[in-house]
Parts: structure tokens; sequence; C-alpha cells
């Protein structure tokens, strides 16, 4: 029994709603106690036919308040705890059992856990033994009316009459989710708490993929107060399509969705988890606080993003829309989701074996990345408004890794230094700066051979000519100010700043050049370079941090000191890669980190393509490739990987009907550890050589025109109406989700930032990022899993998307860092110049390298242009407490 000490102050008469008498009853955990009264209607509750146990000595005075039940023991025993107070925010429910039962008034009770991580809160179930029924009832009314949020008063009338009904609830549970124990969880876990909160509900299991979905489309809906997913985020990516599929999509969408996690990422669980303000926890106890809050009701408003990909692989129809809750993902990230599928019964350590591995064979992909920053909006009508802002144009064409990082540090940001620098001063400075930047543009293109493709070679020169004449331009309104009383010394400081940014271009540069050395090099240099690189990193910008969002502008300079960086360095509770429950050991990881990090010789050759404007393929300059990735599918060390690329991909449809039990069937041969692990080889996936300097021989190929550049070309010749879409481009077989092509309502909110993917994006307000990524992680959930805090500031409903992108030239133990730092959410703290974050409402994402995963929710999807945007708030999901009560009842 958990009795707490006296409240200091007495409860004044107003405060309280009930006093009464009961005696005790057995009362206790459920785990430990036979004797208590178990779950209303469960098996093992109290039967009818029981013989009450005779009453105990002691008698207990209770009171109960707006918020506590205050528990007082009449007879105090020595070395006991005279008082218990039982927090209303901690019950979900409470029972008065039917006659020929005795009058109990019977508390479901779920104190959080304890402190430490992974520690469950655990049932207790509390019963006293009341005088008569009536009373036991009149007690059990006046908890549950405060348990709805019904309003009540000390002179209310308490009984049953005032409750609203019970809620239903349609539970749907995938039995394959996670490591297959939905079912078990939900007989041990789920159901015996739903029923203790007094919720009616209809549990179907789901059959095969996208059974849900065509349920979700054709139920009646008013009969339900919410959908509850037992499963994973997939299962909860098809209901919320399935609701968005339907005629009255608008009112559907509306209902309540809720998740009890039981598949192996978990990202909106977790997020739920976070906002809730619980500790981080995975598996048992994490399903236990969902749950839990799932119980106490509370709908909080949630985003949802409209996604528009390429249509599938040989079919001829048009893009598909879709309707995301969690994340867009590219490179590393889908990468790692989709391969360790074959890891699923490792549980959440998949994502942890499936990181190293593909940390072990880190790959980069060609793309193009457009965003459109938030609007500066103020939200107070007595705020003074905003300057007048003018429309930012940025475009942002990155070379080869690790060569251009000014331009990303400077302008990805919505209120970049530039930026900041021009709001500065007056609309006439502006627009003359800009005007004089895009002469120097047009002429940097006309030196590019009029074709609009930007040489690699110029990059670096480009963005300090554009410094330069940012500086000059400063200058120029220095001198313009002069006359004044302060002129000498804001010459001073204009000339201080021009110096110090020289000073800057040039560090930068050589710092390019540490860099350059660091992704040819690696890690065997890595304890060497140490101290010089910690030595540049004072010459940098540190960080930008800007009204709506942050891009980190830190020194990769420190990336050497993650040479330092081993797992003995940190806690092995503080690492999101390699999770608590993970298989992979540290020694693993040492292993891994310990082979040396050998760029591979260009032996090998297979076709980069290249993409016009029109989102058309057309292949360009060979790319040189280690011939091992050639034969290894998708650069994945397993020979066996069932994740291989066929020549021609069925079409998904094709997938259509097969069950997940078959598809775990057919991945259970490699649903092992990789063999010889220690012989993994290490080496460098088909980056380009680090150096910029053209000696690779696509470096000029890849960079094709940039669609909202303002002077950027007409679109490419290649670009043909009919062609668009048509991707020449293979598809894993296995897990590409199956979609039936379902007519989707007309009225749809319709995707207004955004133009037709086939279609240029508009000239203005858009920054577009060009180049090598490692990856691309669109998020809108503060968590991509149950332990892995990946975008800090997301809320449910804050009408942003979270971009975070890396860049290829990042090292392994930066990107490994990177991972680890998420579990706390403190990646951004973590300095590189390839990583950046950034908000958004929309995005586009140009894939240029032929081969690649995308995902939506953690779903594949058709690999090829995507774009999405964010429509605030369109759906509602059940968070507990912090959120608004439920109404619907
Ligand atoms: N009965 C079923 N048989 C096969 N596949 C199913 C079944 N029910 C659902 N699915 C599909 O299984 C996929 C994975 O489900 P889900 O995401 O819920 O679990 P998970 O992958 O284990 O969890 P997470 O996404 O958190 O890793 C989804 O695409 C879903 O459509």
């Amino acid at each position: 029994m958990r009795m707490r000490s006296p409240d200091p102050s007495p409860l004044s008469p107003s405060e309280a709603l009930l006093h009464g008498q009961f005696a005790s009853w057995g009362s206790g955990s459920n785990s430990n106690n036979n004797s208590c009264p178990n779950s209303p209607g469960g098996p093992g509750g109290i039967s009818p036919t029981a013989s009450p146990t005779p009453p105990s000595a002691s008698n207990y005075a209770l009171t109960l308040t707006y918020s506590h039940i205050h528990i007082q023991r009449l007879c105090p025993r020595p070395g006991k705890e005279a008082r218990l107070l039982l927090p209303l925010s901690e019950l979900v429910g409470c029972s008065c059992p039917r006659a020929p039962a005795p009058p109990l008034l019977v508390l479901y009770w779920y104190p959080p856990g304890k402190k430490r991580k992974g520690v469950s809160r655990r049932r207790q179930v509390r019963a006293y033994l009341s005088e008569s029924r009536s009373e036991a009832e009149r007690w059990s009314a006046a908890v549950q009316c405060l348990l709805r949020g019904v309003a009540v008063t000390s002179d209310t009338e308490f009984s049953r009459s005032l409750l609203p009904r019970p809620r239903r609830l349609l539970l749907l549970v995938n039995p394959f989710s996670g490591r297959g124990q939905a079912m078990q969880w939900c007989q041990t876990h789920i159901l015996p708490m739903i029923r203790e909160a007094n919720i009616s509900y209809n549990l179907i299991q789901t059959e095969r993929q996208n059974h849900a979905r065509e349920l979700i489309r054709e139920i009646s809906l008013p009969e339900w107060d919410g959908i509850i997913i037992i499963s994973g985020d997939g299962l909860l990516h098809e209901v919320i399509n399935g609701l968005m599929e339907r005629p009255d999509w608008d009112q559907a969408i509306k209902i309540p969705v809720g998740i009890l996690p039981c598949g192996s990422g978990n990202a909106l669980a977790g997020s739920v988890n976070h906002h809730a303000g619980y500790d981080m926890c995975l598996r048992e106890p994490l399903l236990l606080n969902c749950c839990f809050l799932l119980c106490r009701g509370g709908v909080r408003p949630m985003d949802l993003v409209s996604v528009t990909t390429s249509p599938a692989p040989n079919s001829n129809s048009s893009p598909r829309r879709l309707f995301s809750f969690l994340s867009v993902a590219w490179g590393f990230v889908s990468d790692v989701d989709i391969e360790s599928e074959r890891y699923r019964g490792l549980g959440s350590a998949r994502f942890t074996l499936g990181t190293l591995v593909r940390i072990a064979s880190l790959r980069s992909y060609k793309g193009r990345l457009s965003y459109l920053p938030p609007s500066v909006m103020t939200t107070s009508p007595d705020a003074t408004p905003p300057p007048p802002r003018r429309p930012l144009s940025r475009s942002i064409t990155e070379g080869l890794e690790g060569f251009c990082k000014a331009p990303i540090h400077r302008t990805s940001s919505d209120m970049g230094i530039s930026e900041q620098r021009s709001l500065r001063r007056g609309e006439g400075e502006r627009e003359k700066e800009e005007r004089q930047r895009e002469r120097e543009r047009r002429r940097q293109r006309a030196r590019g051979g009029g074709t609009g493709v930007v040489r690699a070679s110029s990059l670096a020169e480009d963005r300090e000519r554009e410094l330069e004449g940012e500086m000059e331009a400063e200058e120029e309104l220095c001198s313009e100010r002069s006359g004044t009383s302060s002129e000498s010394n804001e010459r001073e400081d204009c000339n201080m700043g021009k110096n110090e940014r020289l000073v800057g271009i040039k560090d930068e540069g050589e710092d390019e050049g540490t860099v350059e050395q660091d992704s040819s090099e690696m890690d065997e240099d890595d304890r060497s370079k140490d101290g010089d690189e910690e030595e540049g990193e004072g010459m940098l910008p540190s960080k930008v941090l800007c009204e709506s969002f942050t891009v980190d502008l830190g020194q990769e300079a420190d990336e050497e000191g993650t040479s330092g960086f081993s797992y003995e360095d940190n806690p092995p509770d503080s690492r999101p890669a390699i999770r608590k429950n993970s298989a992979p050991s540290s020694q693993i990881v040492s292993a891994l980190l310990s082979q040396p990090l050998r760029p591979e010789p260009d032996t090998a050759l297979y076709s980069v393509e290249d993409m016009d404007l029109n989102g058309t393929y057309c292949q360009r300059e060979p790319y040189p490739l280690d011939p091992r990735e050639r034969a290894l599918t998708i650069s994945s060390p397993f020979r066996h990987s069932p994740f291989s690329y066929k020549a021609k991909a069925l079409d998904q449809n094709q997938n259509a009907s097969r069950p997940r039990p078959l598809s775990l069937l057919q991945h259970s041969q490699s649903n092992s550890l990789p063999p010889k692990l220690s012989s993994l080889s290490l080496s460098l996936s088909p980056t380009p050589p680090s150096s910029p300097s053209c000696t690779s021989p696509h470096a000029s190929a890849y960079l094709v025109p940039r669609v909202n550049t303002p002077n950027s070309t007409s679109p490419s010749p290649l670009r043909t109406p009919s062609s668009s879409f048509n991707f020449d481009i293979s598809e894993p077989t296995g897990p590409l989700k199956n979609r039936p092509f379902v007519t989707l309502p007309s009225n749809l909110p319709k995707d207004d930032l955004l133009p037709p993917l086939d279609q240029p994006l508009p000239t203005r307000d858009w920054v577009t990022i060009e180049g090598d990524f490692v990856l691309v992680l669109a998020l809108y959930q503060s968590h991509l899993g149950a332990d892995l805090h990946a975008a800090p500031q997301a809320k449910f409903d804050d009408g942003l998307i979270h971009l975070t992108f890396v860049r290829a030239g990042i090292s392994r133990a930066t990107l490994l860092r990177l991972f680890f730092a998420m579990e706390r959410g403190t990646h951004h703290s973590v300095s590189s110049p390839y990583v950046s974050h950034v908000t958004c409402r929309a995005f586009r994402l140009q894939p240029l390298s032929s081969r690649g995963t995308l995902t939506v929710d953690g779903e594949l999807v058709p690999y090829g242009p995507l774009q999405a945007q964010v429509h605030p708030s369109l759906s509602r999901l059940i968070v507990g407490d912090s959120g608004v009560k439920i109404t619907r009842f």
C-alpha cells in the first residue's frame, strides 16, 4: 500500500464532494494478490457467488474532492502511513460490482512507474466495502463523473443516470505487427484496462494488407467514438487513408484516432508518450502509458500531410495522392526501415542493426530538395506589423560533398544571414543588391554554356563572389551613410565585418579541404586530426537560430573529435541507434567502427540517370561504382537480400494480395544476424570522389537546371508532357505497399502551395538544394521511433513539416553521433555543416539517382519525384489528459 504523508493543508468542507466510511477489502496489485477484485466482466472478476471476505478490522474514511480521493485509516497502525492521497489523474476507472457481489467501491489505479527508464506503470486495484449498495453506487457514479468531465458540485445527487454512455471504440489489431505479440498484449494489458475504464469495444484482427483501409472506407462511423490501432504506424497510415477515401471524408477524418503500440518503430506512440510528459520507454511500458492515456480520453488536432507520389513503375496512371501523419523519408532512414524488415524478429532492435549495417556501407543519393519555409506571421492583432518582407527566391545548388558548404549555411534558413542583413536596409538597397546578384548569376550561367548547367567546380567561386557582392553592397551602404557624425565608426565596423567575412571564407575553404580529406580518409586519421579540427572550429560561424527554424551552421571540425567517440564514452542508455534492447552489442559496433574506412577504387560503372525539369529520367554520364555494390543489390552486405532490385519490377498491385505472413515467411531465411559480421567490408558507397575539381566525369552531368531558379531556363527539351512520370526504374518487389486504385473524393483539400508534380515550382519563396544527400527526412511528429526524438520542436498541430537533411561528406562517426543524440532530442546541437534542420509547409523531392527507396509513414512508395504539403489540424488524435476531452458520447 502506498500511503503518503498527511496533507499539510486540511481539506476545507467546500472542497469535499463526498465523504463516507468504508471497511477494507483485499486490495493490492493484480499480479500479486489473487484475492483482489479483478477487471469488471473480465476473467477472474469478482464472482457474484463468491462469499465476501470478512471485513478487516481497520476502517477507512474516504473523502472525494475534484482532484483526489483522500483515504484516511481510522485506526492507525504503528509503522504504517495513516493517509493515502490517490490522485484522480492516475485512475482509469471505478466500478461497483452488481449483486450478489458485496457492495464494493473498486478503484483501478495505475500510478506511474519509478523514474528509472523502462519501468512500467503498475496496476493497483483498491476495493472498499461500503455499508450499502446504494452508497457504493453513489461513490462509483461520483468518481466516474469526475473522470468523464461531468460538471458536478457538492450539492449534486450522484447516480448512474448522470453518466454519459460508455465510450465505444473500434479496435483494429494487426496480429503480425512488431514481433507478433499484439494479440497477446491485447489480452494481458489492453483489454483489461479498457474494461476498467468502462469502455465498450469491438476488436477486429486485420487479415491482410489494406484490410483496415477497406473496412474503414465502408463502416458506419457515427457508431464509434474512436478508432484505435493496435499495431505499428503502418496500420494507422491505412486507417487515415481509408478515412480520406470516403465520400464523407471531411466528417470522417474528424473521428478521434488512437494508437496502442505493438509495432517495431512506434513513432506516433513515442510522440504521444512524450507529449504526456512521460520518460521515453519501449514495449510494454510504452503500451501501458498509451493505453492509460487512451482510457483517460482527451483529443488534440493533428496535422496531416498530403503527399503526391510518382505513379508506380510501368503503370500509366497519374501521380498518386495519399495522406501521411508521420514522415516522408529518402536515403538512409528509408533504407534502414525497408532493409531491416528482414530482422523483424528483433523487434525495435531491427532498426539498430539496420542502422549499423547501413552506416557500414554508407551511400549517398543525388537529388534536389525544394521547400517552402513557413511565412512570418503576427499572431496578436495589437502587435506592430513586421517590416514588409521581400519574397525570397533562392536556389542552392551544391556540388560534391563537402565542397560547397557555405551556401547551405547561409541561405537554407528562412531568415538566413544575408536575408537578415538585407532586411535591415531599405527596399532600394535590397533591390539594388538583388539586381547585382542576379546579374552575377546570369553571367555565371552564360559561362556554363547557356544550358543552365552549373559547373560543380565553379560553385565555390560562385558563392564566394556572391558573398563579395554582398560585402560590396554593404560597403556602398556604408559610404552612403558617410557624412553623419558616426561615419568613421560605421566605416570601421563595415570594414571589420568585411575582413571577418573574408577570413571566414578563407577558413571555410581551408575547412573544406579538411573535410574532403575526411571523406576520403575517414576514420583512420580521425584521432590524429582531432587537434587540427578543433583549431578550425572557432573560425566558422557556429549556429543561426531563426525565428521559425534552426539551421546548424556548426563546424564539421569536431567531426574528427568523434575519433575520440567510442562506445565507452557514451552511457549505454543514451544511444538511440544502439537501443537498450538491441541485439547488436557494443562489440559489434566497435568491430564496425574499428574497420578502416577506405575509399574504394572506382572500378565499375553504372549509369546515372538525370532528370529533366519534368521529372523525366534521362541517362547521363556513367557513374563509378564499386563492383560489389552492383553485386550486392542496394549496397547491402547481405548476399541474399530479399530486397534486391530486379531488372523490371512487378507492378505493385501484383503483390497486392500477398498477406503479411507470407512476406514474413519470405524474409525468415534472412532473419538472422549477418554472417561473418567482422568480415564486413566497410567500403565506401558509390559516393563521388571527394574532390570537387571535376575529376569525376559526372560532376557536371547531374547538375541540371533548377526549376525554381528565377532565371532558370525554360523546361528542358527532354520534357514531354506524355513522358512525364514514365520512369523506367526498378522497385523492390517485396514490401511495396499495395494501394488499391480508389478514386479519391474530388473535394479533398487542395494542395494550394504546390503545382502539379510535373510542373515547375513557383520561382518565389522556395528554397532548392541540389546535390548528394545521405538522407532527407520530413517529420511532423516529435518522434521517428519510440526512442528517436528526431524533431524535438514538433507538435501535433504546429502546421509545420520538420525537414532534416544530411549531405554527402558527413563521416560515419558524426552520423552515428547524430543518431545517438536523437534519443535525447539533442541532435540539433550536433555541429556539422552537412546536417541541416529546417521547417517548411511544403516540399518537393526529386531523386536524381536511379535507385533508392522512398517511404511515407514507413511504407514504401514508388521511387521518383514526390511532393507534400501540410494541412494543419485536419485529423484528431487521442492523447490523454493533455488534450481536449472527447465530446462525442
Ligand atoms: N493481417 C495482416 N497481414 C499482413 N499485413 C498486414 C496485416 N495487417 C496489416 N498489415 C500491414 O502490415 C504493415 C506493417 O504494419 P505496422 O506498421 O502496423 O507494423 P510494424 O511494421 O510492425 O510497425 P512499425 O511501423 O511501427 O515498425 C502495414 O503496411 C499493414 O498494412
